[in-house]
């Protein structure tokens, strides 16, 4: 047997830049238009009576500037389950009844897509990451994920759970390091997401629960990332160049949950825009820094941007001078999906590299070279990804 101090260094390492190889997303199928989702929601919940509140909730929605959203909730189930339409019944068994089966089943969804993209045979993939927001199990959603899969027993599992919408970038970072430390790694990362356990009747006292009714969305992404790809059966989307973190001081307050008998309870402060728009650059300028790049012309970037909600990405576009069309991949999603928290960047990304092509941009990130993914959540924590384009043919 060979002597591992005999080993070169760079044979317990990938050599190259981690890098996207696929991207699958899945959303469950109940569509629900945003202009009708204020009948269904206070009908659902037997909230009619509240007249002041579905007003509010009408003006939300209907500034929101989403056109429909996918729910694996329908009146039904709710009927099946009518503490989850409460505001405060005890619903956490109900809740998981449906969360701990249904989040790996919309990520296999978005898995399978992923993988047929990929084209390689799943006995391939060394590492799954799965990031859900709900649905707390032991063996938990991987788990189960590995099996609905039929994945190798030694894949090198990750579970990581409620970690908000900037877990998308969080679960990148993690996918990089896997890539680029372990030779011929092939990382399979599932973000999977049901709003079935946030979701409970209108009250006045916590309006900004509402917010999240109003905007929140069901869907599943998944992606295969490896470095060192293959270029006889492999075809790179996005390198991933660069990761960082930060938290906009003195913001502990303003996003956050916690898990009860009633369900994951939420506040949104209505302050969020503002502190994302004025922190943002931050996290940015020490993101590219770390990448390499100085300079802040933020418009040659290609943009992947958290769909959270329209007043973030306005804030966002207004603080760093972007013209109107660098937001156009996020601003659609968010029409087209709503937020679907830790899935939405990756449903952008996949856009941003359709439109990409279908439009003849050059690079799969509209033409430009350089992007920049990130989302925000709890803390307020912003992940950031520097992300490097491929030539399109
Ligand atoms: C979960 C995670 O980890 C990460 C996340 O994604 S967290 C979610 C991040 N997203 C946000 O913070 C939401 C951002 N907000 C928005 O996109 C918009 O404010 C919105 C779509 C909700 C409303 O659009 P707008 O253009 O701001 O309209 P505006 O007239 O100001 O607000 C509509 C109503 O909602 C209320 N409202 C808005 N934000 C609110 C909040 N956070 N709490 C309570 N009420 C709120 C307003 O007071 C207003 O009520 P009235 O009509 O009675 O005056």
């Amino acid at each position: 047997m060979e002597r591992v101090e005999k080993r070169q260094p760079n044979q317990w390492r990938g050599k190259g830049v981690a890098t996207i190889l696929a991207i699958g997303t899945a959303n469950p199928p109940n569509c629900y238009l945003q202009s009708d989702f204020p009948d269904f929601y206070f009908r659902a919940t037997n909230s009619n009576h509240k007249t002041e509140l579905k007003d509010k909730f009408r003006r939300m929605c209907e500034k929101s500037k989403i056109k429909k959203r996918y729910l694996y909730l329908t009146e039904e189930t709710l009927r099946r389950s009518p503490n989850i339409c409460s505001h405060e019944d005890p619903s956490l068994t109900a809740r998981q009844d449906i969360l701990c089966p249904e989040i790996p089943k919309l990520g296999m969804e978005a898995a399978l897509i992923a993988l047929k993209e990929w084209g390689r045979p799943k006995s391939l993939i060394t590492h799954l990451i799965f990031q859900t927001t709900h649905g707390v199990e032991a063996p938990g959603a991987d788990f189960r994920l590995l099996n609905l899969l039929s994945l190798n027993s030694n894949v090198k599992r990750v579970m990581s759970y409620t970690a908000g919408c900037n877990a998308g970038a969080l679960t990148l970072r993690m996918a990089k390091d896997f890539s680029e430390n372990n030779p011929r790694a092939r990382v399979l990362l599932v973000c999977s997401e049901l709003t079935v356990g946030t979701f409970r009747g209108p009250s006045e006292s916590n309006v900004s629960d509402m917010v999240l009714r109003a905007i929140g969305g069901d869907g599943a992404a998944a992606l295969i990332i490896g470095s060192d790809p293959d270029p006889s059966v492999e075809r790179p989307l996005f390198e991933i160049a660069a990761t960082s973190q930060g938290i906009v001081p003195g913001t502990e307050d303003c996003i956050g949950g916690r898990l009860t008998e009633v369900g994951l309870t939420s506040f949104l402060s209505k302050d969020v825009p503002t502190f994302i728009g004025e922190y943002i650059e931050k996290v940015l300028v020490e993101l590219c820094g770390s990448g390499g790049l100085t300079g802040r012309d933020w418009n040659s970037f290609f943009w992947v941007v958290h769909t959270g909600g329209v007043a973030v990405l306005d804030q966002v576009e207004a603080k760093l001078g972007l013209v109107q069309e660098k937001l156009g991949a996020s601003r659609h999603v968010l029409s087209q999906y709503g937020n679907m928290l830790s899935a939405s960047v990756f449903f952008v990304l996949d856009e941003m590299r359709k439109r990409s092509s279908e439009q003849g941009k050059g690079t799969t990130g509209d033409g430009s070279e350089w992007g920049i993914l990130y989302g925000y959540g709890p803390g307020i924590t912003l992940d950031a990804t520097l992300l490097r384009s491929v030539a399109l043919n």
